[in-house]
């Protein structure tokens, strides 16, 4: 491996040092502790995993952490109530409602139902058409992740090729965004795009938001370009053995091959340990903003885009 490692773990500490830093400002000199609220429906194991984690990080940062578990039933009109509930609650700075939901409730719908200053997720219309527009906005965590460690990988960034290989609304989409903001030429590729190897092969950046294991390879990618790999993805690892119960064990993977981009590339993120932790630490840091804004007081310093 030729590539320098960024480490999103190590980095995604200093983001929950300087949160809670500020938390604790807020505490002493205002009286204001910033609560986030997370909504689960359902049992999806892999979703009880983040919010466990979402929760404890919360908590360690000095905010209040409200989870909110319902069952895999609960009509629209009742998950619609709690969040009326939490928009109203002047406790609860942040909201967040962990997706995907079941099949019967309506994502768009929820997800417009929260108030756009407490949408930490910056999932919100009127949050995509501000970041849109380049105005204030909550912007999505995952994106705002990949792009702090890139500016602090290459600094300024404007003028840079930037492939974003994924046109999601919840990463691919909202990180061109950014990349544009931050004057790259961005150029979003996605499952009809022609030659694909070929488009990353022009990009000084690389952010694959794909979902398909280790589909980016090597060959692939500039010698010297920056690979963020947003993709988590569990595939079977017989070499790990079996589980008690017989089971394969697995692994996460990206939707990068590590080991031949990272030959080639100038500087790569790992799957784990990478993109993961720099979300939850970017949803801290969405809380303590949005806290500050609700209060009229000044934001943290290089915690938003
Ligand atoms: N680290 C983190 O914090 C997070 C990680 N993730 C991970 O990121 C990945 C992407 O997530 P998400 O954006 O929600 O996924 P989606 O499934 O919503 O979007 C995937 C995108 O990839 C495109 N695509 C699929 N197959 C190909 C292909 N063969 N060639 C080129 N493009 C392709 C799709 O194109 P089309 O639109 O044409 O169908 C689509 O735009 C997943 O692995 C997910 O687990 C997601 C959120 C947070
Ligand atoms: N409303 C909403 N907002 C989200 O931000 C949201 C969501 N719904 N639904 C699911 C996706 C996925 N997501 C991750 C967060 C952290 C890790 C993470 O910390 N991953 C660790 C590994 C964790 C493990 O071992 O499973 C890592 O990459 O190192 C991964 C994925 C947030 N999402």
């Amino acid at each position: 491996m030729s590539a320098t490692l960024i480490d999103g773990k190590a980095f995604a500490a200093t983001v929950r040092e300087k949160v809670a830093a500020h938390v604790a400002r807020l505490k002493s000199d205002h009286g204001i502790t910033p609560g986030l609220a997370v909504v689960l429906v359902g049992e999806d194991p892999a979703s009880q995993v983040y919010v466990r984690s979402k929760g404890r990080q919360t908590v360690e940062a000095g905010m209040n952490s409200y989870e909110h578990k319902l069952d895999a039933g609960t009509s629209e009109a009742d998950l619609l109530g709690l969040i009326d509930r939490l928009n109203n609650d002047p406790d609860v700075h942040g909201i967040l409602v962990q997706l995907p939901l079941p099949k019967h409730l309506d994502e768009g719908l929820v997800t417009n139902a929260i108030d756009p200053a407490k949408d930490v997720d910056g999932f919100h219309i009127s949050n995509v058409g501000l970041l849109g527009t380049g105005q204030k906005s909550m912007v999505p965590c995952t994106p705002l992740g990949c792009l702090m460690m890139l500016r602090a990988h290459h600094g300024d960034l404007s003028g840079m090729e930037a492939v974003v290989i994924g046109r999601s609304n919840i990463v691919g989409k909202p990180m061109a965004q950014l990349l544009l903001g931050d004057s790259c030429t961005v150029t979003i590729a996605h499952s009809r795009t022609r030659d694909l190897p070929g488009v990353v092969r022009r990009a000084d950046i690389v952010v694959a938001a794909v979902g398909r294991p280790q589909m980016v390879q090597g060959d692939w990618i500039r010698p010297g370009a920056t690979v963020i790999d947003v993709g988590i993805n569990r595939i079977d690892a017989p070499e790990k053995g079996v589980n008690e119960d017989g089971s394969v064990r697995t692994r996460l993977v990206g939707d990068c091959d590590f080991e031949s981009c990272a030959a080639v590339a100038g500087a790569i993120t790992p799957v784990p340990g990478g993109v993961g932790p720099m979300t939850i630490a970017c949803l801290l840091a969405n809380t303590v903003t949005a806290c500050c804004r609700a209060a009229g007081l000044p934001e943290p310093e290089g915690l938003t885009a």
